[in-house]
């Protein structure tokens, strides 16, 4: 019986199953994916990484010509058995992952160039943690978003870092606590392909020692409920800038049930872009039988 041989890691409680095929002998299918994930007879995770090259996958080909040196790609896909163009989590945990896996070195406050379905990212090692460079993000229109537990539907912002996400304010934390995210929330207009929907409450006051500080949970496409969401929390960060006008910080701290993300938005020379900095863990490492 062929084996998988796997690493199970997770950034705040996000967690994903990690297996490296750097030649692509051997990739994913949505069957596998579900399997893995599932919680009682697989592993169970939110989502799968597989490590492959870039040249080795027919998606890498676009990051090769963006970028050269990107030798490593992120095949990331949901517990759904769907691809994701990108998880902002899952990026930190995959070079820790290849770091661990001798596929990488990678010193203190140096970055590597990781290939995605939304284009290159930079990732750098920061102390414990890894900081991702999100590149730009764009806002798009307002949807009505429903879920059990609001009392009325509520305006929400997309936000588009890649993969989509649509960001609803609610008034104060009982609200969050309240929310019933085992059922999928709807949107209206609904975004061709779904979309990730995060609802966030802000801390009171708003800003502490220069940085804003929100709340956040998320119905993640592709899963349900997550413990965090990596470009979840960017965009929530993002669209709360977006409501508060000028005077906002550009500094994030974004709680989520699993653990805390920090956003910082910068500018460049082809104009503002987004980070995300967060921990990444390795459990432990296993062989599944396929
Ligand atoms: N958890 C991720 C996002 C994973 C993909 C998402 N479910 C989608 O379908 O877009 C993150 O940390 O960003």
């Amino acid at each position: 019986m062929p084996v998988l041989k796997f690493t199970k890691g997770h950034g705040t409680g996000n967690d994903f199953v990690l297996y490296s095929d750097p030649e692509g002998v051997a990739p994913l299918t949505p069957h596998l994916v579900r399997t893995l994930c599932d919680r009682r007879f697989g592993i169970g995770a939110d989502g799968v990484i597989r490590a492959v090259r870039s040249r080795a996958i027919p998606d890498g080909a676009d990051s090769l010509a963006e970028e050269p040196d990107a030798e490593w790609f992120m095949d990331y896909w949901n517990a759904d058995g769907t691809t994701a163009e990108m998880c902002g989590n899952g990026i930190r945990v995959y070079v820790h992952y290849l770091i661990s896996q001798g596929l990488l070195t990678l010193d203190d406050s140096e970055s590597v160039a990781i290939g995605t379905r939304a284009g290159v990212k930079d990732v750098a090692r920061a102390g414990d943690g890894y900081t991702v460079d999100l590149g730009h993000w764009q806002l798009g229109i307002d949807r009505l978003v429903t879920a059990q537990g609001l009392r009325v539907p509520r305006p929400g912002v997309t936000i588009d870092l890649g993969n989509l996400h649509v960001v609803t304010a609610l008034a104060g934390e009982s609200k969050l606590d309240s929310l019933d995210l085992t059922q999928l929330p709807a949107l209206d207009p609904a975004p061709e392909g779904g979309a990730n929907v995060e609802f966030v409450v802000p801390e009171e006051p708003l800003i502490e020692d220069g940085a804003a500080r929100i709340n956040m949970r998320v119905y993640e496409r592709g899963v349900g409920e997550t413990l965090s969401c990596g470009t979840g929390a960017t965009a929530a960060a993002l669209a709360f800038r977006h409501w508060g006008g000028s005077g906002m910080p550009n500094t994030w701290n974004v709680t989520v049930p699993g653990g805390q993300l920090t956003v910082r938005m910068f500018d460049s020379a082809d104009g503002e872009r987004v980070s995300l900095a967060g921990p990444a863990t390795l459990v432990y490492s296993g062989e599944f039988a396929i």
